[in-house]
């Protein structure tokens, strides 16, 4: 299907008046040989050598597929490409990154520092430039000063950390504007030129703002500052959307000025360490991938707890609450890749398809289906805690739940009746991320009077703990050393901290070099988005249109009670909060 473009393009836009008519602004770039995942490997090909040491620029695609590999997509066959088919000017091209909010929380504490790390690892280009875009007046200098105070050197990676520190400042240049000034967005263009000296100029646009001004920077940034020879990639943050309706409304507005192929919508607990590596657990471990379905697994439990409320993030919170901020895009995205059926590979298409036809196979939630909570205030130790609604920028009557619990289902084949378990919350009495997978009972076990009466208690547990202190453990039945035979339960335990030394990569950084590269995996497609939303979009409207009150709970505790019997309605214990969890 064609598709449509806004008029807003002057005429002294950077692209060709036959790429404009046929396709959105950004992607006329397609028209170029750079800008494809084969292209940007092409490129690193020939910088990365592991005959010369000289040549230790290495970027390392997500996938798992060797750097030099072509997407059968580009319509080649996938083995690694020729050196000779190397050009030499591909070898000049630049990379900019352009973090739009740079002023912004989230631009200061993850993505200047991902960029570091991306940068100190020698993943990065060459000619690699780093533009910081946003409204508030700052010199070149002063972006560096505010940056430096956000960069920090790895505990395992100090050697000439200054120095590298310095390099990247200095790769780091600043224009302030309007977002949602064309003319402002043809000077940074004119910048980026600059910079780019002539060379092949590939652009990376990471929106760190508001969602009301996706739309506008996108428009402005198509018009006026895409690269005209290279390709043109925008990462977008989350919320995409507030519902199915707003999410299409943006997906379409968005689509206006770009491909599907140029959008990288992120979810940044796709690029956590432990998430990534659930598909290789499941699926290059012959002991689990035959378990993974209704026949043995009992339930599946996600859990996402904070032990902060919602602290100065409280305006943008109320209007969102934590299905959407946690549920609908962490703990789903999680899910899927949990659920979902063997991939054809490791492609990004092909894992998406696995995903959305997940998602397409949930039951749509409904009210019973979920309880919901709000933090109040509480003194503890001698320091009180201000509750949800106590939050100046929080109104005094928000009913906006800040906890959630949820039982989904999955109808199909392998999951049929399996409760999957989701439990979100701020202010609880710790910080932790975790996927719980209990199995089933021992039919006949002979040990059964070992157990007492609680079966329950016998019954075997994968905990993938995504945060903190990375861990994979699974909870077994053990004879305890003896004459006797007394048995308790034990952990086969593989704690990342003690079996790797290296410190474990910020989820932006994966992320942030798969965008460069062009690996899609990791993002999430509209087809994806679509299928999330309409799962929780009825619940989320009547929770609206029926004034839903959350029960309140105490800033710190383990939550509102309901979440225990929602999930006894299920024969399901919440295993984060059993004694020996
Ligand atoms: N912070 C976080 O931990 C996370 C954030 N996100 C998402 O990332 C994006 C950025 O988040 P964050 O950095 O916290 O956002 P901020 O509120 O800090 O906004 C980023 C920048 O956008 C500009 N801005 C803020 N409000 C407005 C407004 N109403 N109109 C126009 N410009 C505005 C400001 O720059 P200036 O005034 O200089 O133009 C600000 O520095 C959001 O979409 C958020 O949902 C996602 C996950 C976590
Ligand atoms: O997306 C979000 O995530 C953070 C939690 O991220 P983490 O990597 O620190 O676990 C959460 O605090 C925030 O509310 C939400 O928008």
């Amino acid at each position: 299907m064609a598709t449509q473009i806004s008029p807003c393009c002057s005429s002294s836009t950077t692209f060709s008046s036959s790429s404009l008519n046929q396709e959105p602004p950004f992607a006329s770039a397609k028209l170029f040989n750079f800008s494809t995942k084969s292209s940007t490997s092409r490129w690193a090909f020939k910088i990365h050598s592991r005959t010369d040491p000289k040549n230790h620029f290495n970027l390392k695609s997500t996938n798992g597929y060797p750097l030099n590999a072509v997407s059968l997509q580009d319509g080649a066959a996938e083995k690694p490409l020729a050196k000779e088919l190397v050009l030499p000017e591909q070898t000049e091209s630049n990379l900019s990154v352009t973090v739009v909010g740079a002023s912004g929380d989230l631009a200061k504490k993850k993505i200047f520092p991902a960029l570091f790390a991306l940068f100190y690892e020698d993943c990065l280009p060459p000619n690699f430039i780093v533009f910081g875009y946003a409204r508030t007046k700052m010199t070149d200098e002063e972006l560096r000063e505010m940056i430096s105070r956000t960069l920090t050197c790895r505990i395992d990676k100090r050697e000439n950390c200054g120095d590298k520190m310095e390099e990247f400042l200095q790769r780091c240049f600043y224009h302030s504007g309007q977002y949602d000034s064309e003319e402002h967005f043809a000077e940074l263009d004119e910048k980026l030129k600059q910079k780019e000296e002539g060379k092949v100029s590939n652009r990376l646009f990471y929106l760190s703002i508001p969602p009301n001004i996706f739309v506008d920077v996108v428009r402005c940034a198509s018009c006026k500052a895409s690269s005209g020879n290279g390709w043109t990639r925008v990462i977008v943050e989350k919320p995409f959307g507030r519902d199915s309706e707003s999410s299409g409304e943006l997906t379409r507005s968005l689509k206006q000025y770009l491909a599907e192929e140029q959008i990288f919508r992120i979810d940044h607990y796709l690029g956590k360490e432990l998430v990534e590596n659930l598909s290789v657990l499941r699926f290059s471990n012959l002991v689990f991938e035959p378990l993974w379905s209704r026949n043995y697994i009992r339930n599946v439990q996600f859990i996402f707890s904070e032990d902060f409320g919602t602290e100065g993030r409280g305006g943008y919170f109320d209007n969102y609450g934590i299905i959407r901020d946690i549920m609908q895009n962490h703990l789903l995205q999680i899910l899927a890749l949990f659920a979902m059926e063997t991939p054809v590979s490791l492609d990004a298409e092909d894992v998406r398809n696995e995903k959305v036809k997940v998602l397409r196979s949930m039951r749509k939630l409904r009210l019973e289906d979920v309880v919901i909570g709000q933090y109040k205030g509480q003194s503890k130790g001698g320091k009180t805690y201000l509750g949800y609604t106590e939050d100046p920028t929080v109104p005094n009557d928000s009913l906006t739940p800040t906890f959630a619990a949820a039982a989904l289902f999955i109808d199909n084949a392998r999951w049929d009746g399996v409760p999957f378990l989701m439990k979100a919350g701020k202010a609880l009495n710790t910080r932790r991320a975790e996927i719980r997978v209990q199995f089933r009972h021992v039919p006949g076990n002979l040990y059964k009077r070992n157990f007492g009466m609680d079966m329950d208690k016998a019954t075997n547990e994968l905990v993938l703990r995504v945060q903190p202190d990375e861990a994979i453990y699974l909870k077994i039945n053990n004879k305890v050393p003896g004459l006797g035979m007394r048995l308790d339960r034990s952990d086969l335990n593989l704690l990342y901290k003690t079996r790797y030394s290296k410190e474990i990569s910020d989820a932006y950084e994966r992320l942030l070099l798969d965008a460069i590269e062009g690996e899609r995996r990791l993002f999430i497609r509209s087809d994806e988005l679509d299928a999330a939303w309409s799962i929780f979009t009825p619940l989320l409207k009547e929770l609206e249109t029926k004034k839903i009150t959350p029960e309140l709970y105490p800033y710190g505790s383990r939550g509102p009670v309901g979440a225990h019997y929602l999930a006894a309605e299920y024969n399901v214990r919440w295993g984060d909060l059993a004694e020996d969890e």
